[in-house]
């Protein structure tokens, strides 16, 4: 028998949480006066949603083969993104053998070099080449990591991202990530209010639990040098995403100004191996977290981990659920891995994704053994209650 060919592509949206996990409804921490870009402006201050962190919702992307099997993949990027699958890139897959993964990422790359580059087209070739690992491994019978070369180990291990890391570390994690609640707009009492919030942490989790802030691109060079400053007291691991994403000067004065021993970390919304070229060649980072949803996908990723491990940097992916999963478990520098707590008060565990993928594994005591992602491609499904849109059908 023959390699299927790719017969069908289809994108469709869905709104509420899942890939577009920023979705939440009212009162959960990751919309809780978290500092941003648009923090400057008092009236966008308190809820990221005002300012349309979520507008976007999730693209599903649905790749369907001669022989019947069906591949498919979550990431940002909403209805824009289905527009872009259906009128441009589905010409570069339909009728194409499904081992050809590498040679339909660079036409999908090539031939939209004249507008994309990084933020959307980038998530939206990442959602294609996610599902097309998905179909192959389905075809194959094979999980993802499998295909990726084989684990590197039998177990992964998590930190949590979440506003309650004194938890976390009662559930087995290695780590709490907690979100920057005010920015340089707040002046000082903003950040000795961020030095409180880390303090009372330290307080709460001893010595040697690992604690980070995630600044989400809101600080300014000064303001960030005095954060990781004050905060050395307290063990802060690592400062995360201080400025914004194209500011690579910025950062590499900040890996010479922070103190000795704390890492400086960005990466979720660079894109591609260019991208992270300039990162690490630039010296600006410790570790890079690319989102595999978001960067270009597993294909390209494989590229950036690459480069990563030639400047001796660590890859760790930003939250993507089974997509980083099979990942991580492939690479040496890839020692832990992300997992976001997305329950509201972030006091339990849930899915990633939750509601979107059937059978979303979690970490259990805060790691996840390799025989949880031991189904054919990521191992899971699409929950068949979402409600899919398929705005452009063809
Ligand atoms: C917690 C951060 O503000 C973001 O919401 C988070 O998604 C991302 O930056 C992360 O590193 O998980
Ligand atoms: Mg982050």
């Amino acid at each position: 028998m023959g390699i299927p060919t790719i017969k069908h592509v289809r994108a469709f949206t869905l709104r509420g949480g899942g890939a577009d996990y920023h979705d939440q409804a009212d009162g959960h921490w990751i919309d809780d006066h978290i500092a941003t870009p648009m923090s400057k402006y008092p009236e966008y201050r308190q809820s990221r949603r005002t300012f349309g962190i979520n507008v976007l919702g999730t693209l599903v992307v649905e790749i369907e083969a001669s022989d019947g099997t069906v591949g498919f993949a979550v990431t940002t990027g909403g209805e824009p993104a289905a527009y872009i699958v259906e009128k441009h890139l589905a010409r570069f897959l339909e009728g194409v053998r499904v081992t050809d993964i590498e040679k339909i990422w660079d036409q999908m790359y090539q031939s939209t070099l004249y507008y994309g580059r990084k933020g959307i087209v980038i998530n939206t070739i990442s959602g294609v080449d996610l599902a097309l690992w998905d179909l192959l491994g389905k075809i194959r019978q094979e999980p993802v990591h499998q295909l990726l070369g084989g684990a590197v180990r039998d177990e992964l291990q998590f930190y949590a991202t979440g506003a309650r890391p004194d938890l976390a570390q009662k559930m087995g994690f290695i780590g709490g990530k907690m979100p920057l609640h005010h920015g340089p707009a707040e002046g000082e009492e903003g950040l000795r209010k961020n030095l409180e919030e880390l303090a009372t942490m330290r307080e709460r989790v001893g010595p040697d639990f690992w604690l980070m802030l995630d600044c989400w691109m809101s600080l300014d060079l000064n303001y960030a040098t005095k954060l990781a400053v004050g905060a050395h007291e307290y063990g802060l691991k690592w400062i995360e995403e201080a400025l914004p994403p194209d500011d690579y000067w910025g950062y590499a004065a900040l890996r010479n100004n922070v103190p000795k021993g704390m890492l400086v970390t960005t990466g979720e919304h660079e894109a591609t191996r260019w991208g992270f070229r300039m990162l690490l060649e630039m010296g600006c980072c410790d570790i890079i977290q690319p989102d595999v949803g978001w960067c270009g996908g597993l294909t390209e990723l494989v590229k950036i981990s690459a480069l990563a491990d030639a400047h001796n940097a660590l890859v760790i992916p930003h939250g993507s659920s089974v997509y980083s999963y099979h990942f991580v478990a492939t690479r040496h520098n890839s020692p832990f891995a992300e997992f976001l707590m997305m329950a509201p008060k972030a006091d339990e565990v849930v899915p990633m994704f939750h509601p979107q993928l059937l059978g979303e594994p979690v970490p259990v005591n805060g790691r996840m053994r390799l025989s949880a992602l031991d189904q054919p491609g990521f191992g899971v499904t699409l929950n068949p209650e979402c409600q899919l849109h398929r705005p452009y059908n063809r």
